[in-house]
C-alpha cells in the first residue's frame, strides 16, 4: 500500500501558508445518513476533525459551514446533531447557533475566543446558497457579503461538496484569502491521481454498484489510461447482457434497476464491447439466493432463462479479480461488485477489497455506499492508500470534470 499525499507544490494555498491567530470560516462537508431525524457519525467526521483541531490547537478562532440534505426533503435537518458528533472526534467543545448569518450568527461569532470552535446552521437554509451560479454572483450575494467582514481566511475542506457552485463553497474565496483544508488537499491529490500521475505498472479499475451511466462514463474517460476494468454490480450485468447472456434485466415489474439504464446505455456498451473489450473483464460466474434462502451459484455460460435475480459475482470471479489487484501497481474502486449489505452477496466486494489491502499498490476506493464495506467487514483503513469520502465529486474526478470549488480555491 502506498498513500496518496499531499505534495509540496499544491494548487493551493494550505493551513501551512496560513497567518497565526486569524479568524477562520471554514467551509466542512458533514452532510450524513440521517435516522429518525439524527445524523449518523462517519467518517466524514473523523477527517475533517482533523482540519479543525490543527486550527483550533493553532490558535485560531473557528467558525464552521456546512449543509445537510435538500429543502422538502426528509434528510433536510439542523446540524445541532452534527456539532455533538464533531465535537467528539475533535476533543474540544463545539459550540453550535441556530441561525447562518443573521444577527444571532453575528453575535456567536464575536464572542469567540482564540482556539474556540462554532458552528454555524445549515448553510442550504439560506435561500442564496443553493441555485448553482457563477462564482462572481455568489460572493455578492448578503450571504457571503454579511460574514465575510468577519473572517481573515476563508479555508475549504469541503471536496466532496465541491462539484456544487453554491455560495458557501464558491462565493468566499472571491472575497478573502483562501485555504485548502487537509481534506481538501488529499481528497485532490487521490482523486485525480488516476489522471495526473505516470504508473509503470498495470492500473486497474474495479467498477460496479447500482448507476451505470456513472461507470460508462468513467470507464470512456479512462479508456486511455486504465489497462484493466473488473466489472460486477448491476452495471457489470447490463455489459453481460450486451454480451448476449439473458441476465440484467428487471424481473420484478416494480423494480427499476436495470431496463431503464439498459434503453439509455446498450448502444454505449455494445460499442465498447465491440471497440475495447479486451480492456473489459465480465463475470464468468454469478450468484443468487436459492429456494432455501443460501447463496447458489451458477457459471454465466450455464445461464440460460432470465429467471433470477443476481447479487453478487460468483467466487471464481472474485478470486480471478484478486489475481488481477495483486498484479496491479495501482487500484481504483468505484461502485460495489454485489449487495455486501447482505453477507451472503459481499464476497465479490470484501475478496477484491482484501486482495488490495494486502497488496503493496497505489489504491483509492470510492464511493459513499461502497466504502462502507471496509469497515462493516472489518478491515482496516489504514491498508488502503486513500479512502475517498466524495460520492458525486469522485466521479466527476473519474470523468474528468472540473469541480466548482476546486477551480475557486486555485491559486490565480
Ligand atoms: N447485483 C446487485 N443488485 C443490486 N444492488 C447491487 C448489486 N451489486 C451492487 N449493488 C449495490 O450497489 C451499491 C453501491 O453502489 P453505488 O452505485 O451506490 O455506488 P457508490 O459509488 O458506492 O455510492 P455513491 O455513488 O452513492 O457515492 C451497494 O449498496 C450495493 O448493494
Ligand atoms: O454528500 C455529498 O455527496 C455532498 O455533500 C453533496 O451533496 P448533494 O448531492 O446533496 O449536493
Amino acid at each position: 500500500m502506498s498513500t496518496p499525499t499531499p505534495t509540496s507544490d499544491s494548487a493551493f494555498d494550505t493551513l501551512d501558508d496560513l497567518a497565526p491567530e486569524q479568524r477562520v470560516l471554514v467551509r466542512l462537508d458533514l452532510n450524513s445518513p440521517i435516522e429518525d431525524g439524527e445524523p449518523q457519525d462517519n467518517r466524514r467526521f473523523e477527517r475533517h476533525a482533523k482540519t479543525v483541531r490543527e486550527l483550533a490547537e493553532a490558535g485560531h478562532r473557528v467558525v464552521l459551514l456546512a449543509h445537510q440534505g435538500r429543502p422538502g426533503r426528509d434528510d433536510f435537518v439542523s446540524l445541532s446533531g452534527h456539532a455533538e458528533i464533531l465535537a467528539e472526534h475533535v476533543g474540544r467543545d463545539v459550540r453550535f447557533v441556530a441561525d447562518t448569518y443573521g444577527t444571532e450568527a453575528l453575535d456567536a461569532i464575536d464572542a469567540l475566543g482564540a482556539g474556540e470552535i462554532l458552528l454555524l446552521e445549515n448553510t442550504r437554509m439560506c435561500d442564496e446558497e443553493l441555485p448553482e451560479e457563477d462564482p462572481e454572483t455568489k460572493a455578492e450575494t448578503e450571504f457571503v457579503q454579511t460574514l465575510a467582514p468577519r473572517f481573515d481566511a476563508y479555508v475549504d475542506d469541503a471536496y466532496s461538496a465541491a462539484h456544487r457552485s453554491h455560495a458557501s463553497l464558491v462565493g468566499f474565496p472571491l472575497v478573502l484569502p483562501a485555504y485548502a483544508g487537509r481534506v481538501m488537499e488529499t481528497e485532490y491529490e487521490a482523486n485525480t491521481a488516476i489522471a495526473a500521475k505516470e504508473f509503470d505498472g498495470r492500473v486497474t479499475m474495479v467498477v460496479g454498484g447500482t448507476k451505470a451511466t456513472d461507470v460508462i462514463d468513467v470507464m470512456n474517460n479512462l479508456g486511455d489510461t486504465v489497462d484493466d476494468f473488473l466489472l460486477g454490480g448491476i452495471a457489470g450485468e447490463l455489459f453481460l447482457r450486451a454480451a448476449g447472456h439473458p441476465v440484467g434485466f428487471d424481473l420484478d415489474p416494480d423494480a427499476d434497476l436495470y431496463d431503464s439504464q439498459w434503453e439509455t446505455n446498450h448502444e454505449t456498451v455494445e460499442e465498447m464491447l465491440a471497440e475495447r473489450g479486451e480492456q473489459i473483464t465480465l463475470a464468468t460466474d454469478l450468484a443468487y439466493e436459492d429456494e432455501a434462502g443460501e447463496r447458489a451459484e451458477i457459471d454465466v455460460d450455464e445461464i440460460e432463462e432470465k429467471d433470477v435475480s443476481f447479487l453478487d459475482i460468483g467466487t471464481d470471479t472474485a478470486e480471478g479479480y484478486a489475481d488481477v489487484v495483486r498484479d496491479s501497481e495501482a487500484v481504483f474502486v468505484k461502485g460495489a461488485l454485489g449487495v455486501f449489505e447482505d453477507e451472503r452477496f459481499s464476497v465479490g466486494t470484501v475478496t477484491v477489497l482484501e486482495a488490495i489491502a494486502e497488496t503493496d499498490c497505489f489504491s483509492v476506493v470510492g464511493g459513499g455506499d461502497t466504502s462502507r464495506a471496509i469497515e462493516m467487514y472489518g478491515m482496516d483503513e489504514a491498508d488502503f492508500g486513500h479512502v475517498s469520502i466524495a460520492g458525486g465529486a469522485y466521479i466527476r474526478a473519474l470523468t474528468g470534470q472540473p469541480l466548482a470549488g476546486v477551480e475557486a480555491l486555485k491559486r490565480e
